[in-house]
């Protein structure tokens, strides 16, 4: 079986001082060995369990807290969708999943955020590498300006991955993310000579190359034509037989078509007429578009509101 532990620093490794398993708070740059959790190969009917979970979640931006107290599973090899009307805090709960918001000054992650069991917030985890097991892809395709073949060998490179065949392994992730045939021919060519949805799939497989276990995605489609998206939406379905997959849209149909959970979110405002994001119902897809347990939710998918 697979060891998913996000690796610990030994005792005996002069840097570490204790280990507090309840201290949330962060600190960026502790090394770890890293230790790849691979994609599995349970079945789907195995997969229904939470990967990670949220717990009481809450998210600062300075003192505005920008998101209240979000608490959701996210299945494994599932796809879970985030949706809401815009500012409801559906990227700023993205970002607390992989630590991504660790990198934005000011922002603080209240509540547990756990990875197979442990907390991904706790002192002693290296937020390198949980950024390395759960990827990020962004709205905008972000190819680095280099070559095709080294966007996708950037990130076993930089990350001291051990790997027999570079060649074998920038195949596999171009092939994985169904981009290799439009490119085989071209791999010296720079990746930002491609279109939009084909950076976007390039940018796909350079998540895929270092192995995540998990990818998340940012409105990954808000940038390409209906052509291009239907492609990222049919990797999706694919890539979800070997990865969890979480993603944020603003595009209704589109989780309806892709995801198996929806969490949908929504904006209140307090008595200090400021807004805080609060997660309404989070359920499997089918029953949250048929048959919403809140009337926020129906009104929303609807279009009453939003
Ligand atoms: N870096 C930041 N600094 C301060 N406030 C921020 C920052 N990022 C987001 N916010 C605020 O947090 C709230 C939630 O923003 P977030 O981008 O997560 O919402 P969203 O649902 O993803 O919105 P959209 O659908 O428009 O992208 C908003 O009020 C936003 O202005």
């Amino acid at each position: 079986m697979t060891d998913h532990r996000l690796p610990r620093p030994t005792p005996s490794d002069p840097e570490v001082s204790t280990v507090n398993p309840t201290d949330t708070t962060s600190r960026p740059g502790v090394s770890i060995a890293g230790v790849g959790a691979q994609p599995t190969t349970a079945s789907q009917s195995e997969a229904a369990d939470p990967v990670m979970e949220l717990s009481a979640v809450s998210v600062y931006y300075g003192a505005y807290e920008a998101v209240r107290d979000t608490t959701m599973p996210i299945q494994e090899k599932q796809i879970t969708a985030m949706i809401g009307p815009s500012g409801c805090g559906k990227s700023t709960i993205l970002r607390s999943l992989n630590r991504m918001n660790d990198l934005i000054p000011g922002a603080r992650v209240a509540g547990s955020v756990s990875y197979h069991g442990q907390d991904l917030y706790a002192r002693d985890v290296d937020p390198i590498e949980v950024r390395r097991r759960i990827g990020m892809v962004f709205q905008k395709p972000n190819p680095f300006p280099k070559s095709i073949y080294d966007n996708v060998a950037y990130g076993p490179r930089v990350t001291g991955m051990k790997v027999s065949n570079m060649d074998d392994l920038v195949e596999k992730a171009l092939r994985d993310a169904a981009l290799w045939d439009e490119v085989k021919d071209k791999l010296k060519t720079s990746g930002l000579a491609l279109s939009g949805g084909q950076q976007q799939r390039l940018c796909i497989a350079r998540t895929i190359a270092v192995r995540p276990e998990i990818i998340l995605m940012d409105e990954p489609c808000s940038a390409l034509d209906p052509i291009a998206t239907a492609k990222i939406e049919d990797l999706m379905s694919e890539l979800s037989n070997d990865y969890t997959i979480v993603i944020v849209t603003h595009n209704m149909q589109q989780a309806a078509r892709v995801s198996h959970y929806t969490a949908f979110f929504t904006a209140e405002v307090d008595e200090q007429q400021e807004r805080h994001g609060r997660l309404v119902e989070f359920s499997q897809t089918g029953k949250l578009f048929t048959n919403p347990a809140d009337k926020r939710t129906e009104d929303y998918i609807t279009g009453r509101f939003g």
